[in-house]
């Protein structure tokens, strides 16, 4: 892999340059309290790219997406809070520009002093940031890179779109990986190299059809591969269970049937969840066994003896990579299955990865300790796409 670095680019000077960075600063929030960070961990896998750019005289124009919105501005979205913990942890200033592009936003770039930050407002708020037109993409990259000397991108979350923030850019301006970028792709080339079997990977999380292509990919290297979260639900339906209000993507239950045909058993699904009648911390729940889930309830976490299923596959591994939560562990009632099988992974006797930003949150917030983990990933999809031997075209555009 040939690329320029951060370090390049420092030893190049950047004192009174402005250097566009692609940050990953897509952060969950507290589900109870909107507005309120529920894991920095993103932000704080930045800081030290941004730090050493403050630091070294630079103007640091950070952009980052946050969410999924439509292609054009939803307060929902605003990167606004995320400026102000990035503030914090940086302990200097944020400016935050209310635009992404356009007048407002050049003005904004055009008054930073040396060493100052500045924050763009979310680049999903601009339909060129996300479109498969390339023309539509470039004359967005175009606006971004006109702020600009050089670019570096330390997305890693993020570098698995085709994006004009993460591709585009980086064909407009000199462009150099950052740490965190390198760190990333260097520990899962080890992974999806030569990873040291038995190899187990347990997937869960909401994304259902994101990463059905990736079990694919990932069944003939993995011994056994091990379905929780919301995921789960599309594969029993495939089994013929019914799956009352849990999450369900009904178009793809013929793609996970072929999948468990091809898997000869290796595709281990829950046998009991814990069924709720609503998304909710106080809603009435029980466990159930996973082939009877009442028509009025929804599964929001695999069951005890799914978590002990999933412990004892996972104990004898000498490689795991684990993307996705087993359940809504943001909500105390449906968080044992993600801590049952993050603390399995803790105790195994080889190398494990965790990948994805709701993942890396739940082994903070669930209190684990983050030392016993080989290496946490700041991307899920991002992660799992490299994993599955795919070219990732951020990590292409700063080859080239
Ligand atoms: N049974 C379930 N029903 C609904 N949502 C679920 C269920 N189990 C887990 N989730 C939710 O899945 C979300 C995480 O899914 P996601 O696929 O985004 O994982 P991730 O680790 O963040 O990966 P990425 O970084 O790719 O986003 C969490 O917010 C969690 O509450
Ligand atoms: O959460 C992630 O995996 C990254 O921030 C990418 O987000 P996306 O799946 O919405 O592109």
């Amino acid at each position: 892999m040939i690329m320029k670095t951060l370090d390049d680019l420092l030893g190049e000077g950047v004192s009174g340059r402005r250097v566009l960075v692609r940050a990953d600063l897509n952060v969950p929030f507290d589900k109870a309290n909107p507005g309120v960070i529920s894991d920095d961990g993103r932000a704080r896998a930045v800081l030290p790219t941004l730090i050493a750019l403050r630091d070294a005289g630079a103007r640091v124009i950070v952009m980052s997406h946050l969410g999924r919105p439509k292609g054009a501005p939803d307060p929902k979205f605003t990167l606004r809070p995320v400026a102000t913990r990035l503030a914090e942890l940086l302990g200097s200033s944020v400016v935050f520009a209310e635009d992404t592009v356009g007048p407002e936003a050049a003005q904004t770039v055009e008054s930073l002093q040396d060493g100052q930050v500045l924050l763009l407002e979310n680049l999903r708020f601009n339909a060129g940031e996300t479109s498969k037109d390339d023309a539509e993409r470039g004359a967005f990259a175009d606006q971004l890179a006109a702020f600009a000397d050089f670019y570096v991108d330390d997305a890693f979350g993020a570098v698995h779109r085709k994006h004009a923030s993460v591709f585009d850019v980086a064909a407009r301006l000199p462009h150099y990986a950052g740490g965190l970028v390198l760190k990333e792709v260097e520990v899962l080339k080890k992974v999806s190299e030569s990873p040291e079997q038995p190899y187990v990977v347990v997937l869960g999380g909401s994304k259902v059809s994101d990463k059905l292509a990736v079990i694919q990919a990932l069944l003939p290297k993995v011994d056994k591969l091990l379905v929780g979260g919301g995921m789960c639900f599309t594969f029993l339906k495939a089994q013929g269970h019914e799956v009352g209000k849990s999450l369900l993507e009904d178009e793809m239950v013929s793609v996970c049937a072929d999948l468990l045909a091809q898997a000869d058993g290796r595709i281990v699904l829950p046998v009991d969840v814990v069924a709720a009648t609503e998304f909710s911390a106080d809603a009435a729940h029980d466990v159930v066994e996973a082939s009877e889930i009442p028509a009025d309830r929804l599964g929001l976490d695999i069951g005890p003896q799914s978590t002990e299923l999933f412990a004892s596959a996972i104990a004898g591994a000498k490689t795991v990579f684990w993307n996705g939560p087993m359940g809504v562990f943001e909500l105390a009632p449906f968080a044992a299955g993600t801590r049952g099988v993050a603390e399995a992974i803790t105790k195994i006797d080889g190398f494990s990865v965790v990948g994805g930003g709701d993942s890396a949150a739940a082994v903070r917030t669930l209190g684990l300790d983050e030392s016993a983990f080989g290496h946490i990933s700041t991307g899920g999809g991002a992660s799992l796409e490299y994993l599955e031997g795919k070219t990732l075209p951020g990590v292409a555009a700063l080859e080239k």
